[in-house]
């Protein structure tokens, strides 16, 4: 099984970046969706079932299927030998950032349902906030993998 994962490791590491790209578009892109929504849309009309619309299929049609996808091939990547070494510190931040973005995603989750639900008391500014969170995540991830000052 772990020479399995050796062999397969190019193509696991390739087929995990695909899959973080993919989510992390979704990321960035659904509280954008929310900004609007909030400052702009009055509820019940049919711009507000659009964007109703495009934020289910975001969610449901990529990020969803994408964060599972980049959950999978990186615990490929944590079983592989000797690629993960946890006495090192990157290992520890990735993953607490990683945790953190999967919290972010699932918050995301519950503000889509308030919109559908017409129960949104968030403000355009809340959500413009809001949106930092993934950028500041990904560069400690980066960072974390990649330079690795830890
Ligand atoms: C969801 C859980 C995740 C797990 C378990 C995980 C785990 C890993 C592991 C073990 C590696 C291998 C490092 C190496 O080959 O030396 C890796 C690579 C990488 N991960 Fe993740 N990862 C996850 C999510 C993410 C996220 C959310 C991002 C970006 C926002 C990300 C970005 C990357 C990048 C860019 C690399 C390639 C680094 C390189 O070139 O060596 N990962 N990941």
């Amino acid at each position: 099984m772990t020479d399995l994962l050796s062999t397969l490791y190019p193509w696991t590491k390739s087929l995990h970046v695909i899959s973080v790209i993919a989510w992390m578009a979704g990321l960035f892109y659904l509280p954008r969706l929310f900004v609007h929504h909030a400052e702009k849309v009055r509820e019940g009309t049919e711009t507000d079932a659009l964007f109703q619309m495009m934020e289910f299929k975001l969610l449901r049609v990529i990020m969803a299927p994408a964060m599972i996808a980049t959950w999978i091939f990186g615990l490929m990547l944590v079983l592989t030998p000797g690629i993960v070494d946890w006495t090192q510190g990157w290992p520890w931040t990735k993953a607490a950032s990683v945790l953190a973005m999967t919290w972010f995603h699932h918050w995301c989750g519950k503000r889509r349902k308030e919109f559908a639900a017409g129960s949104n008391l968030k403000s355009g500014r809340h959500y413009r906030m809001m949106n930092e969170v993934p950028t500041l995540l990904l560069i400690v991830i980066v960072v974390s993998v990649i330079a690795r000052p830890f």
